[in-house]
Parts: C-alpha cells; structure tokens; sequence
C-alpha cells in the first residue's frame, strides 16, 4: 500500500479538497444522454480509461463477471436501434390514455446517432458455480456489473463522454444481433459519445415525467418505515 502525502492531502481522507469535490461534482452532474451527442469519434485511449474504470468495480466474490462488447458498425447498431424501436412500441402500450402520449413524445435512445455503442453483459460461470457472496442471491453477479456501468458512467463525466442507458429490449433480440450466447446476460446497452452540454437535472424531469423525490421521505431508522431518529 501506497502512504497518503498527509501534507498535501485534506485529513483522514485521503483526498484533497479539490479531489473530493470533483468526485461530488462527476456524481451530481452526471446524466444519461439521449440526444446531445456530438459525431465525433471516441479515441481509443479514452475508451480504454472508460472500460479500465468499469473492470476496477467491486464485484461478488472478485468474479468481474462483465463484458464489454464495442459496436462502432452503424450497420450494427442500426439493427440495434429497429430492435429498440419494436420493444418501445410494445412499452408504449403499456402506458394508459395521457401518459402514452407522454412517452410517445420522449426521446429515450441515441444508439445510432452516438459513434459508440457498448453492450455490456454479466456471465454468472464466469468463476464456477459456487461463488463467495452469491451462495444466497443469484442476482449478486448481475448487480457487480452494474456497478461496473456505474463506474464507466461517472468516469465518463470527467471526460466529457455522454452516456445513455438503454433498456428497452427484447433481450433475445440484442442476443442475435451481437451473437451473444444463451447464458449470457445482457445488463445494459450504453450509448457513448463526446457531449458539450448536459441537462442540469434529469431529462424525465425537466420534461415532466417525473421529479426527484426527497431523499428523508427514503430514510429510515432502525427499521422499515420509521422515519423517526
Ligand atoms: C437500469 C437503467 C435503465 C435505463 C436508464 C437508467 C438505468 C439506471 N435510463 C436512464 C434514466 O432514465 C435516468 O438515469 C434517470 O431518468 C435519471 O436521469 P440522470 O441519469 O440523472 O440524467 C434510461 N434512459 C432512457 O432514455 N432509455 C432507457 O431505456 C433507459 N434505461
């Protein structure tokens, strides 16, 4: 282990003052990117700080159970985008009267406009069957890879990337368009591209879908529920 140059670091942290605010500012100003993406290709050395960032996640057990597969082929990430466009038509009929209108109008992918297109899967054999920490929850490796996205997503900020997670997929379709195997799953499809501006909060909420709730009504003390201290 490396010792902390207490002199020049703010106390017990570790971090200085500047280092622990931009760690605040990368999380406060981070957002997921729809439509803002400039044509630009990604170098390789910033996708490779990006996926570096995702690969030092935490994961159960140690397992890093992600992949991470690059699509640039516009061909690819075209039939990526139809794929999209059949699951958003089955989703926009699940909302009622006003409210399908309302997702109807918003625009919730960038998968061919972004020069990057990153799906990112979780293989739960990735270290046998018995992994230290999933013994008692199978979804434990599926949420170390999330992590990993979280990761690769505040990464990005700092590098003035944008990313957009997109979901609305028929999982077996992403499958076959990537010749992804069957026990794979597929966590995320992330848009990537250079931005030069961002929403200052959630698109869902500055197009009034929906707002942030306040964090104490989320609080609880001691037990569910009990909002009391
Ligand atoms: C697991 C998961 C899945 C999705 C998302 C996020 C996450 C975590 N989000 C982005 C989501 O809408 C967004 O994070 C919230 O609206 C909050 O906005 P900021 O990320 O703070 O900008 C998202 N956005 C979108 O336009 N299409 C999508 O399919 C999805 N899917």
């Amino acid at each position: 282990m490396r010792p902390f140059d207490k002199d020049a670091l703010s106390a017990a942290s570790g971090f200085s003052l500047a280092e622990r605010e931009a760690v605040y500012h990368a999380i406060m100003t981070r957002r997921d990117v729809r439509s803002q993406f400039l044509p630009d290709p990604l170098p390789d050395d910033v996708v490779e700080r990006l996926l570096t960032a995702a690969h030092h996640a935490p994961s159960v057990g140690f397992m890093q159970p992600w992949n991470f597969i690059l699509v640039k082929s516009v061909e690819v990430r075209t039939r990526v985008r139809d794929a999209f466009a059949k699951a958003n038509e089955e989703a926009a009929q699940m909302f009622e009267g006003e409210r399908r209108q309302a997702y109807r109008s918003l625009k919730l992918e960038g998968i061919v406009e972004a020069p990057l297109g990153i799906c990112v899967t979780s293989d739960p054999t990735r270290s046998g069957s018995v992994v230290l920490g999933r013994t008692h929850n199978p979804r434990m490796d599926s949420y170390s890879t999330v992590c990993a996205i979280q990761n690769l997503w505040l990464a990005a900020r700092a590098e003035g990337v944008g990313i957009g997670w997109v979901s609305i997929f028929r999982e077996g379709d992403l499958k076959a368009i990537l010749g992804i195997p069957e026990h794979i799953e597929v966590v995320a499809w992330l848009c990537a591209g250079f931005v030069d501006r961002l929403y200052d909060e959630p698109e869902l909420s500055v197009k009034g879908w929906r707002q942030r709730l306040p964090l104490e009504d989320l609080v609880f003390h001691d037990g569910w529920g009990q909002s009391e201290r």
